[in-house]
């Protein structure tokens, strides 16, 4: 199947290659074809051997997941990078000739926005995920229900040797369309190792104090459990274990050469899709029962708990105002109701409006990030309290991350339930939000158990 739209190929490169040349400036490609089936996760592992460059992407309310390849261009920035990344996103495209059928298929950047563009990464961890930073995969698979599509992207050129690029493209795609995915059991863990939980706890305390003495009403924090393994850990592997036990969740990995983000966080952040706006307010958190009736008592209780009902309206309110902001119309309803997953329930409030003709998905993603679900209320007197005390780095770990298309429709969830896995070292991040009744022993259970999903998938 893949062969046969080899020539078609051919011709696009062609007529690239003469833009390119009467406008003195590179062409963006992006070729879809429907396609037979592949195995899925053996296209992203052997999409290893294109350049190192993989993201994979399952959406966690629909039967859609992208797996991206091999790098054809990447968007970077440092900092105010929701304008520069929109940027240079609009020039690639400037220069583009777009061969696609299918509005699912349109060409696609996947990456993250940092979680704090004022905070310089001290941990060399975070090295290969500096700032953020979108990869325009140079192959990307698509899957709804049971079609599978193949996008093709690459940059034409003045001195692109079509030939060269050609060969390489065919011999990719037959590699990747072909490969089976190969499950090798996982490393063991040799060491695991987390701050002193009493300093944490301490914190929290501390934490708690300042929202009694001061204008801010809560503070998330985070803290981090470090793993170290005896082997390289197969991140193919880890996304397999995910999908299987994960299901409400967005699963995701992002991943270079030395390292990679992964996991399967349930939070939406927003989701645009011809100016329909999705949008979720996730906070509150109890543990599930072991049989329906004590999982029903808990959710019970969890409904009607004010500390956690308090935690959950910050993140309503705020994110009423910003959407509001950006909306002609907005539907949020006056309860929240239970969300569930595998090893928690959240307080869950759905978010629905339409978007201003004006506005995209990065504007929204702007405007949204950080919620007071992971830095707290008012934003900038919490995060005030995170960068000075809370120890660790949180690189991209509570981010903005996931993907937008040349009309700036596309799904952004926040990084949480993840670890930043470098090698045979792994870091997994756990937070939760601190009120004025917050009790610093049950804050500390309730990181422990956003620690099960990742530490789970890797085998802990
Ligand atoms: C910060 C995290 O989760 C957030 C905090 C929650 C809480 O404290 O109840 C619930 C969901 C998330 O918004 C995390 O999982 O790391
Ligand atoms: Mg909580």
């Amino acid at each position: 199947m893949i062969e046969t739209k080899e020539k078609h190929i051919d011709g696009v490169l062609k007529a690239a290659r003469s833009q390119a040349t009467r406008m003195h400036a590179p062409t963006f490609v992006s070729v879809t074809n429907e396609i037979d089936t592949v195995d899925p996760l053996g296209f992203f592992q052997a999409g290893k051997n294109i350049d190192g460059n993989r993201v994979f992407w399952s959406s966690a309310t629909e039967n859609k997941s992208f797996i991206g390849v091999g790098k054809a261009y990447t968007l970077k920035a440092k900092e105010t990078s929701y304008a520069s990344v929109r940027k240079q996103w609009e020039e690639l495209l400037e220069h583009a000739i777009i061969d696609n059928a299918y509005p699912l298929t349109t060409p696609k950047a996947f990456g993250g926005f940092t979680f704090d563009e004022k905070m310089t990464s001290t941990n060399t961890d975070w090295k290969e995920f500096q700032g953020s930073q979108f990869l325009v995969p140079a192959y990307v698979l698509t899957m709804e229900d049971d079609h599978f599509y193949l996008t093709i992207n690459c940059i034409v050129d003045t001195t692109t040797s079509l030939e060269i690029l050609s060969k390489q493209i065919s011999e990719d795609t037959k590699m990747l369309a072909r490969a089976n995915f190969i499950q090798e059991p996982l490393s063991t863990i040799e060491n695991r190792y987390e701050e002193d939980p009493k300093d944490w706890m301490e914190l929290v305390k501390q934490a708690t104090r300042t929202i009694k003495t001061s204008t801010v009403d809560k503070i998330v924090l985070a803290r981090e459990l470090l793993l170290d393994f005896k082997n390289t850990v197969d991140i193919t592997v880890v996304l397999h274990h995910l999908l299987q036990a994960q299901s409400n969740s967005y699963v995701f990995a992002f991943d270079s050469m030395e390292s990679s983000f992964i996991g399967a966080t349930p939070e939406r952040l927003v989701r645009v899709e011809n100016q329909s706006v999705l949008s979720a307010c996730l906070a509150g958190t109890a543990k599930r029962g072991q049989t329906d009736f004590e999982d029903a008592l808990i959710g019970d209780r969890l409904l009607h708990d004010d500390k956690n009902l308090h935690e959950h309206q910050f993140v309503v309110d705020m994110i009423r105002e910003a959407i509001s902001a950006v909306s002609t119309t907005m539907e949020i309803p006056d309860r929240p109701v239970l969300y569930p997953l595998k090893n928690l329930q959240h307080l869950y409030t759905p978010v629905k409006a339409e978007l201003k003709s004006s506005y995209g998905i990065l504007d929204v993603v702007e405007k949204l990030h950080p919620t007071p679900a992971l830095a707290g209320y008012p934003r900038e007197e919490a995060m005030q309290f995170i960068r000075s005390y809370e120890s660790l780095d949180r690189g991209w770990y509570g981010a903005p991350i996931g993907w937008f298309d040349q009309d700036f429709n596309g799904e952004f969830a926040v990084a949480i339930r993840s670890a930043l896995i470098n090698d045979t070292k792994a870091t997994l991040f756990a937070g939760c939000g601190v009120v004025k009744d917050s009790n610093s022993l049950k804050e500390y259970e309730e990181t422990n158990i956003k620690f099960t999903p990742m530490l789970s998938a890797l085998g802990g």
